[in-house]
Parts: C-alpha cells; structure tokens; sequence
C-alpha cells in the first residue's frame, strides 16, 4: 500500500496593513483598516501584522482597535530593535487575545554599514537585548533579521541563534529587497535549519519582495526548506514591486498539495473577496492578467481552450473559480427581487450586514434596479462598497447639469448640499469631468490635487455600472475616493466627491492627531 504523506500546515502572516500600507498611494483610514482586519479574520489568516505602531498616533490607535476587534487571530506590531518602539507596539497590541511583538534590525553589512552605522557585534547584541526586553511585556515575539538574504550566512547563524536564547518564539528571513532566487533561498533556508543548534525552538518565517517577480516562487522554495510561516499580501500590494502575494501562494500550496503535501487554514473562498476589498480601499487595482484574482485569471477567449472547457473544465483550469470566492450567479436579481433573495447573495458573496445595513442596500439595490435590467453580482459587491466609504456631514451631490460637445467648451453647472445648506457652481473645463471636478473645487475651494483618476466599467451590458477611482492629495495624505452610477460623469464627480470628503474628515483628525 502506498504511504500518506503527513501535511505539514503553513502559517499565514498577513502584513496587508503594514507593509502593505508601505506602497506608495496605499494609505488607508482607521475604518478602512478595521473593515480589512476582520476580513482577514474570515479568510482565517494567522497572524494580522497591523502596522507600526510608533510609525504615528493614527497608526497605534488602528492597532489598538483591531486588537480589539479581532478574536482568535494573532495581532503583531512592527517595532525598531528601541525600546521606546517596543514598548509602543506592546501597548498597541496588548489586548489582543493573542499579542506579538515583531521587532527587527539589519543584518546585511550594506545595511549596517550605511545606514545603521553600527558594528556587526553591536548589531547582534542590541537584537538580542532587545528581544529580551520585548519577552519581559510579551510571550510572543518575533524577530527579523533585516535584508537576511545579503547577510553573511555566518553572521545570520550567530544572530538567530542569540535571539531564539533570548526567547524569540519565532525568526524571519526577509528577502528586504527581493534579490534572492529560489535555489539560493533554500540553500538559505536549509543552511540556517542546520547551522543553528537551537531552531527547533523557533518558527521560521519568510518575508519576500518582488523586485525581480520571485517573491511568491522564493517563499515557495522556502517552505520546502522547512520554513513554517510565510509573510504576505493581499494583491501583493507592499512597499516597491511589492510582496509575495497572499492568494498566489495559498493557491499553490492548495492545488499542488500532490507537490508540497502542506495546508494552510486559510478559507479560499475568502479570497476574491478580500482581494476586491483591498483594491476598493487602497484605490489600487490587480491587473487583469494577475494570477487567481485577476479579471481574466478564469475567462477563455480562444476556440480550442473554449472547446476543452465544454468537454471538461480540467483541461484548462487546474482550480475553479468557485474554489476563490468567484461565484456563478444562477439566481437573477431585479427590481422584483425583495431582501431574501438579495440577502442570500449578499452572503454568498461573503459579505455580513446588520438589519440595518441591508435595509440601507435595499433601497439602494431598488434604484440601481429601476435603471438596469439585471443586478450583477460585481453591482451588489460596487453598493455594499460604496456604502461602506460613506461619510456623515459630507458634501453630496444635488444635481448636476453637463453641457458638452466637440465643438463647444464643456460647461459643469453643480449643486452640492451640505447640512441642508445647498452650494452652487458653473464652470467651464477641458472635457466633462474637468468641468465638474472645476464647479467642484469653486464650492469647496481649491485645495486638492488630483494625482490620478481612473474610469473602467464594472459590469456586463449597454446598462452596465461605471466605476470612477481618484486619489486626491490633501495636505500630508493620500485620499481615495471611488463612485458608482451608470452615468459615468456621475460616477467620477461622485469619487471626487467621496475623496474629498475622506481628505476633509479624516485628515483634519490626522493633523490633530500628529505624534508629539
Ligand atoms: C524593511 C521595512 O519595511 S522596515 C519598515 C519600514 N517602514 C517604515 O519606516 C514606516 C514607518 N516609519 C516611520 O514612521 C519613521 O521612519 C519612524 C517614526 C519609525 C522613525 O522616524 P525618525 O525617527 O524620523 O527616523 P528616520 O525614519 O528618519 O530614520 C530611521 C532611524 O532609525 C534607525 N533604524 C532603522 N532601522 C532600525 C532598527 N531596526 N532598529 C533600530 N534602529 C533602526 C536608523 O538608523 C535611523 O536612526 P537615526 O535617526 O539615529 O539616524
Ligand atoms: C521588517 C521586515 C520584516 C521587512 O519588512 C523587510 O525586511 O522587508
């Protein structure tokens, strides 16, 4: 009889929130994140690295509220290999259930040479002070090895081994700066399981950036060097080419379990899902050809592939959408639809909403109904979205009225309304929408930088949703704002809107709330 092999199960640490949040354009307000953690609680992650938690007052308190939030997911904070950061980050997560402390330093003579401006032997005695006075707030502490994979093999050794003494329960390798290759990465891997006398008190995790588009193939070669836990994004968002992408390597591991006899607890049919929040709330989206969550990662254009699918989906599929969270939408949603029906849909899709909530949708649900014919499932996913971005107090559109032309200057005529209180302005532009966004900015003033705006259909049809995404900059911040109508105009002046109204709620309580 043939041998089962045992499964090994792989950890997932999420770091959507911190390193994620490090790619330019990609900040995100504390509702936002708040909404992100509990999703990656439902897609059932391990580990939420919720950001840095003395990178800003904003940043701690996010911490804090999603250690909160959460239940049975661990919460880590980034911290220096200072005290000063220690400590913050264990305030920041010490009511969490499960609470870690994630401290680092480099360990690349690049790295301590010029920028630390340290010596290897100081480098090595600060990590391991410091990961004994992080063990004296909390259990769990993890540390990294900064730019590990241009460390000096010798040196590594020596400094893992100090910090697992010192009671680190777990020790990451990142690839800092996504240079390694996978043959090299296990060589690594594999030389630390060896050369460290004392890892198997310790997890080893991984942390790989994209450069050179290795991440996801450099943390899959780690694994089967014995590596347990791997850092990741959602969409792969992270600071430059960004990380290994979350969904890429759960779905290697799924689907080629014959291959790498591992698991991760991760519910894969979480995965679009979450995939389509990060894009909503960072304003970032995946590009069409992106594996698993991309807009063609399941479509089959060509005749022969389009034959092979009708014979059996196995020839050209080696997992089903269904398997990611793409649902095929059997039931047909209208305007004689009533809340059951949509509430059912709402589910599948994997979204929860309080009585409240729904009955909010509905109403929204029965006026995108009375102007299209048929309510697709990206429509629904596009207003429970909208919803979620919406702002009390916020300007909101009243009416508007565009004439345009290729032989005329477009001209915007809009009214916005604020606490009652209606604001009217005409303006002439480039096109439609830079008249609107000029009658705009005559109302609200003339503060903002529009830094890029983006306009893409979301569904199928002649009625089919426009999608509107700016990103305005005001003040220090980044705003998205995203908008949603089957008039694209409306759709556009919407996200403006909906930016706007972000970078004037959210950020006055930025500058409030500035780190002293
Ligand atoms: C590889 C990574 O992704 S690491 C995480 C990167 N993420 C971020 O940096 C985002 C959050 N960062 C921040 O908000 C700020 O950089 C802060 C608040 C942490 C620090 O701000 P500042 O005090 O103004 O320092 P600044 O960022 O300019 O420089 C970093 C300082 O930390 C030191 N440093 C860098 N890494 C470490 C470390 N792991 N442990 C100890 N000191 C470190 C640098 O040597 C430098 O020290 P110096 O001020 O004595 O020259
Ligand atoms: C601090 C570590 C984990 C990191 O983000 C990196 O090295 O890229």
């Amino acid at each position: 009889m043939k041998e089962k092999k045992a499964m090994n199960r792989i950890k997932i640490f999420d770091t959507t929130l911190r390193d994620g949040e490090q790619s330019p354009g990609c900040s995100m307000n504390l509702r936002e994140k708040i909404d992100v953690a509990l999703q990656l609680e439902r897609l059932k992650v391990d580990v939420i690295e919720a950001g840095f938690a003395i990178a800003s007052l904003g940043d701690f308190n996010s911490i804090r509220e999603i250690s909160s939030a959460v239940r049975d997911v661990t919460v880590a904070s980034l911290s220096r290999a200072i005290p000063k950061d220690i400590q913050t980050a264990y305030e920041a997560v010490k009511i969490a259930k499960r609470p870690r402390i994630h401290t680092f330093i480099a360990t690349s003579d690049i790295h301590m040479t010029y920028k630390l401006k340290m010596k290897p032997e100081d480098v090595l005695l600060r990590a391991t002070d410091m990961v004994k006075y992080a063990k004296t707030l909390c259990e769990d502490i993890e540390f990294s090895a900064e730019d590990a994979s241009r460390t000096r093999p010798e040196f590594l050794y020596r400094i893992l081994e100090s910090v697992i003494k010192a009671g680190a329960t777990v020790v990451n390798i990142p690839d800092t700066v996504g240079y390694t290759t996978p043959d090299e990465f296990y060589r690594l891997i594999k030389g630390i399981k060896e050369n460290v006398s004392n890892i198997h008190r310790a997890e080893i995790s991984v942390h790989c950036h994209n450069d050179l588009g290795l991440a996801v193939a450099n943390s899959l070669s780690a694994i089967s060097a014995g590596a347990s836990q791997i850092e990741c994004t959602v969409n792969g968002i992270g600071e430059r080419a960004g990380n290994a992408a979350l969904e890429e390597i759960v779905m290697a591991i799924d689907t080629r379990k014959d291959f790498y006899h591992m698991t991760t607890n991760i519910d894969t049919k979480q995965i679009f899902h979450t995939s389509k929040l990060i894009s909503k709330v960072t304003g970032n989206r995946v590009q069409n050809n992106k594996a698993i969550v991309g807009e063609n990662a399941f479509a089959h254009e060509s005749g022969i592939h389009q034959h092979g699918m009708l014979a059996n989906s196995s020839t050209y599929e080696i997992m089903t959408p269904e398997s990611v969270g793409i649902t095929k939408n059997n039931l047909v949603l209208g305007k004689h639809s009533g809340r059951h029906a949509l509430l059912e849909r709402i589910n599948t899709l994997g979204y929860q909403l309080s009585t409240e909530k729904l009955d909010d949708i509905f109403t929204e649900f029965k006026l995108l109904a009375d102007k299209k014919k048929v309510i697709y499932d990206r429509d629904i996913e596009a207003l429970i979205q909208e919803k979620a971005g919406k702002i009390e107090n916020a300007y909101k559109l009243s009416h508007f009225v565009i004439n345009s032309g290729n032989t005329i200057t477009a001209t915007a005529n809009i009214m916005l309304l604020k606490n009652n209180e209606n604001f009217e302005a005409v303006s002439h532009g480039h096109g439609p929408v830079d008249a609107a966004f000029k009658a705009i900015e005559s109302i609200i003033g003339d503060r903002f930088e529009l830094e890029d705006y983006t306009l893409q259909s979301v569904t199928e049809g002649e009625d089919a949703l426009g999608e509107a995404m700016v990103k305005i900059k005001f003040g220090e911040g980044i705003w998205n704002g995203y908008g949603l109508s089957t008039d694209v105009i409306e759709a556009s002046i919407e996200a403006y809107l909906n930016a706007i109204n972000k970078g004037l709620h959210f950020g006055e309580d930025k500058e409030a709330l500035k780190w002293a």
